[in-house]
C-alpha cells in the first residue's frame, strides 16, 4: 500500500488512489438538494477514510475534506472520553405529514434537528414543521432549528419569535454572517426572544474559524470533521472557541460518520445530542451494520467498509475518473506539514 512513502508522512497519490473505492447512494429524503450522495472511501494502515466534498466545492474548500479522510485512514484519532454518543433525528424540509416518518429511522432520538428557511418555502411551512416535530416527540423532547443562513436579521427575529412558542433548544445559523449573527442575539435579547444561537457555516466555510467566539456572535459551535480537516483540528477549534460544541455530519456514510463519532467521544464536554444520526436517510451504506442510532445513541469506535457494499453502491466509470481527479486535485493543494499527528 505504502509503495511511495513521503518523508514526513503525507501518503503519495498513487497510494491514495490505489485504496480509492467510489460510491453512489441514493437519498430516502431530498436534503439540501442532494438526490444522490457521492462518496470516496480511502483504504489506508489505519483504516478507512472518507472524502465526499459537495459536488460543487472546488479544490481549495475540497482539500480539507481529503486532509479529514487521510487522518482516518493513515493517522490515529484523539483518545475517546465516552463509549456511546447521543445523537439527534434529523428532519429535512417535508410537509408535517412526513414528519413522524422521518422521526421513525432514529431509534430513540429524543432531541430533532428541523430543516427552517427553506428557499421556496415560507416561515408557516417551517412553524407546521416544528409543531409536527413537538408532537411527535412530546413535551420533553428537544428541538433545534437549523436555517443554514437562510434569514435576514429582521427575518430571523420574527421567524424566531413564532417558531420559540414551541420550545427551541438553539437556531443554528440563523444568517449567513458572523455580523449578523451577533446582531442577531442582540435583537433577541431586545425582544426578550429566548433562543440561543449555534455558528455552523460560520465555523466550516470560514478563513477564521475562531472569529464566530471572538464577536461574541454564537452561543455554541457546531463543528464537522471533514470541512475543519480532520478529527485533531476541529477538537482544536472547539478548544479556541471556548464554547459548547455540537458534533455534526455532512450526509456523510457511515465510514466519515465514524469520524464525527470520534470527535464527539473526544471532547472534554458533551452536552447536546450531536447530527450524526444521517446514515439513517440514505438509502444504503457502504458498512454493515450501519452506524445508525439505537437507543438514540452511536456506538464509539472504527467501522469497515464491506467490499460487497461497495461493489453494491458502486459509482458508473464516469464519475470514479471525475473524483479520482479531485482526489489528485486536492491532493497537490496539500503540504506535508498539513497531515497527520
Ligand atoms: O446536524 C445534523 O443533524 C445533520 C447534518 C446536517 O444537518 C447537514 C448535513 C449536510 C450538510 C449540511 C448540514 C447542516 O448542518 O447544515
Ligand atoms: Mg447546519
Amino acid at each position: 500500500m505504502t509503495s511511495h512513502p513521503s518523508p514526513t508522512g503525507m501518503p503519495a497519490l498513487d497510494d491514495l488512489l490505489a485504496g480509492l473505492h467510489v460510491v453512489s447512494i441514493p437519498m430516502r429524503v431530498r436534503f439540501r438538494g442532494v438526490e444522490v450522495r457521492e462518496a470516496a472511501l480511502l483504504h489506508g494502515p489505519s483504516g478507512w477514510g472518507e472524502f465526499s466534498p459537495f459536488l460543487e466545492y472546488q479544490p481549495p474548500e475540497a482539500s480539507r475534506w481529503l486532509s479529514a479522510a487521510i487522518e482516518a485512514a493513515y493517522g490515529a484519532w484523539p483518545a475517546p472520553r465516552r463509549t456511546h454518543v447521543p445523537v439527534n433525528a434529523t428532519v429535512p424540509a417535508v410537509a408535517p405529514d412526513r414528519v413522524p416518518g422521518v422521526l421513525a429511522r432514529f431509534d430513540g432520538a429524543t432531541t430533532a434537528k428541523v430543516k427552517v428557511a427553506e428557499r421556496g418555502q415560507s416561515v408557516q411551512d417551517d412553524v407546521d414543521r416544528v409543531a409536527a416535530v413537538r408532537d411527535a416527540l412530546g413535551p420533553a423532547g428537544r428541538i433545534r432549528v437549523d436555517a443554514n443562513g437562510g434569514w435576514s436579521v429582521q427575518q430571523a427575529t420574527e421567524a424566531l419569535r413564532r417558531l420559540s412558542a414551541y420550545g427551541l433548544e438553539y437556531a443554528e445559523q440563523p444568517c449567513a454572517s458572523v455580523e449578523e449573527l451577533r446582531d442577531l442575539r442582540v435583537a433577541l435579547a431586545r425582544s426578550g426572544i429566548d433562543v440561543l444561537v449555534a455558528a455552523d457555516e460560520s465555523i466550516r466555510k470560514a478563513e477564521d474559524p475562531i472569529r464566530v467566539a471572538r464577536l461574541e456572535a454564537a452561543d455554541l459551535v457546531v463543528v464537522k470533521v471533514a470541512p475543519l480537516g480532520g478529527v485533531h483540528r476541529a477538537l482544536a477549534v472547539v478548544e479556541a472557541c471556548r464554547l459548547p460544541a455540537v458534533v455534526s455530519s455532512a450526509l456523510d456514510t457511515s465510514v466519515g460518520m465514524s469520524a464525527g463519532v470520534a470527535l464527539a467521544a473526544a471532547l472534554p464536554d458533551l452536552d447536546h445530542a450531536c447530527g450524526l444520526g444521517t446514515v439513517a436517510l440514505l438509502e444504503g451504506d457502504v458498512v454493515d451494520p450501519p452506524l445508525e442510532p439505537r437507543g438514540g445513541v452511536l456506538p464509539v469506535g472504527r467501522v469497515q467498509a464491506d467490499e460487497s457494499l461497495l461493489e453494491r453502491w458502486a459509482a458508473p466509470a464516469d464519475r470514479v475518473r471525475w473524483w479520482r481527479e479531485r482526489v489528485s486535485s486536492c491532493h497537490a493543494l496539500l503540504d506535508d506539514a498539513t497531515v497527520i499527528p
